[in-house]
Order: C-alpha cells, then sequence, then structure tokens
C-alpha cells in the first residue's frame, strides 16, 4: 500500500492559524511578541533557514530582530549580545542559529540564553525539563516531530521509536519526548554497531543524522513510521525517500515536512512567551 504522506505544511498552517487569535489577545495588552536571532558568520543556508524565520515572524505580526555577527566573533563578543538580548524586556525569544563558527564554544553561548527566553530549547536547563517532562519549550524540531505524529493520529505508546542521531537539539530531545509519550526508544549514532539490525524492529524511525538519504527503505520493518529531520545541502533529507516509499506506512517528504512546523513550532514558543 502507498504509504501516507504527512503533510507538515497543514500542520503548520493550523498552528500559525491558532496563533492568530492569541496574537490579537496581546496586542490588546499591548504587547507584540518578538523573537531575535543570531546568526553569526555566513554560512549560505543558514541564512536561508534565519530569513524564512524572519519572515514566517513578519507574516502573523511577531517582531522579529535578526542580528547578523561576523565570522570573527569570539564567544565572549557572542554572549556580550545574547546578555543584551536577555536583558531587553521587549525580546520574547532568543534563537542562535547553530551551527556556529568553530573558533566559538556554542554549547557555552546556548548556555547563556536565559530559561525564560529560551524558545528554541537549546540550553541544558530546557533540555532538563524536556527530559522530565515540564517545561514550556521543547526543542522546536523534537516538538514538531509529535505534533505531526499526533496530528496524523498515530500511536506512539508502546512503539519502539528509533531515532538515528543524538545531537544536543535534535536526537536527544526528541528521544526524550518520544520516551515520555510511552515509547520504547532506542537512540542510534555513528558508533552504534548494528544499526540496520535495530531499524529493522523500529515502528517509529526519526531521520537526525545529518546525512543526505543515509536512511534506506531495505533497513526498515514494513509499515514504519518515518519523520526526516534531516536539512542537508539542497533540501535533501536523512531520509531515502524513493526506497522508503515502498516499505513505510507513513513518512514526511522533504521539504514540506518536519521543517515548517519547526518554524510554527517556535513562532508559538515566542508567542507563549510574550503570554507569560
Ligand atoms: N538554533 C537552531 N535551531 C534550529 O531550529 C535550527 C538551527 N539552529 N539550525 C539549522 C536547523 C535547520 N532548521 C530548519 C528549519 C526549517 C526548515 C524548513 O522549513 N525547510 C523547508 C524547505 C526550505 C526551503 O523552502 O528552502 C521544508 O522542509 O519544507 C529547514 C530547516 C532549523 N534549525
Amino acid at each position: 500500500m502507498k504509504p501516507v504522506m504527512l503533510d507538515g505544511t497543514i500542520v503548520a498552517k493550523e498552528i500559525k492559524e491558532n496563533l492568530k487569535d492569541r496574537i490579537a489577545v496581546l496586542s490588546e495588552r499591548n504587547i507584540t511578541p518578538c523573537l531575535a536571532t543570531i546568526l553569526v558568520g555566513d554560512n549560505p543556508s543558514s541564512k536561508t533557514y534565519v530569513k524564512m524565520k524572519g519572515n514566517a515572524c513578519e507574516k502573523l505580526g511577531i517582531n522579529s530582530i535578526s542580528i547578523h555577527l561576523p565570522a570573527e566573533t569570539n564567544t565572549e563578543q557572542l554572549i556580550r549580545k545574547i546578555d543584551e538580548l536577555n536583558s531587553d524586556p521587549s525580546v520574547h525569544g532568543i534563537l542562535l542559529q547553530h551551527p556556529v563558527p568553530d573558533h566559538i564554544d556554542e554549547r557555552q553561548a546556548f548556555e547563556a540564553i536565559s530559561i525564560e527566553k529560551d524558545v528554541d530549547g537549546v540550553t541544558s536547563r530546557g533540555y532538563g525539563q524536556t527530559a522530565f517532562g515540564f517545561g514550556n519549550f521543547p526543542s522546536c524540531t523534537p516538538s514538531a516531530i509529535l505534533k505531526i505524529l499526533n496530528y496524523y493520529n498515530l500511536s506512539i505508546k508502546g512503539k519502539h521509536a528509533v531515532i538515528v542521531g543524538r545531537s544536543p537539539i535534535l536526537g536527544k530531545p526528541v528521544s526524550a519526548l518520544l520516551l515520555n509519550e510511552d515509547a520504547t526508544v532506542t537512540t542510534c549514532h555513528s558508533q552504534t554497531e548494528n544499526l540496520q539490525e535495530i531499524l529493522k524492529t523500529a515502528d517509529i524511525v526519526v531521520g537526525a543524522v545529518g546525512k543526505p538519504r543515509f536512511i534506506k527503505g531495505e533497513w526498515l520493518k514494513e509499515g514504519a513510521v518515518v519523520l526526516d529531520a534531516g536539512y542537508n545541502k539542497g533540501n535533501i533529507g536523512d531520509v531515502d525517500e524513493e526506497s522508503c516509499l515502498a516499505v513505510a506506512s507513513a513518512i514526511t517528504p522533504v521539504p514540506g515536512g518536519v521543517g515548517p512546523v519547526t518554524i510554527a513550532t517556535l513562532l508559538e514558543h515566542t508567542v507563549l512567551s510574550a503570554e507569560k
């Protein structure tokens, strides 16, 4: 049977539609939600993503401040900028675009974001809250994956979810969210010895490795639900869509899958932060 295409643009649209009312209510209180994004350096795809986030804000009436710092910026200077935004009461959310140039201590910079403004869920406190099942802002892509599963009524409880990738803002937090929804979770990574065998037992597969078309249909169990959170150059996911279409029961396309829901989630978190 042909798999269900999990259309992220529909899910994103619904999220954004719901935000309109909340933004209007805030506006009566003379509050405009505001997201500040920081981009360090000139990575072309990062520039595109940051621009997309800014455009999405604008469309909904959320203020966006785009801060572009030169590639030579050091950790200390970056943290100083973050501190400024932390103490600016008009800013409700701060997003530091990953990756930053190698000479910067990205973890230290992420940790400088105050927990109230960590709408992107990148701080260790945010991650800890996500893992313990509370807190307002789980990382946006992991949240988006859960939203897609819920929207399409795909059950998580008791299922074996295999996450391929263990990055701090994707693989690890999505593992935590799925665990909290009562999935049995296996987190695989570059040192995993029997990846294909493990994937063969997965009911839910999350591609979060950052390798174009890495996950092959032959590795999957018949009827698996496949979520592709990969964003490789040229809008190519981590899942080899062509071979996976033959075995999956449902799959997110790239583009038009997890990406748009990630952005909608970021906006939702920014609105929620402004409400608080
Ligand atoms: N601190 C931080 N937080 C992030 O959430 C974060 C980040 N850094 N660094 C980069 C990745 C990547 N990312 C994407 C979001 C949306 C699309 C997206 O919407 N893509 C469209 C296609 C893009 C296009 O149309 O050009 C789609 O999938 O349909 C893609 C990628 C967020 N990231």
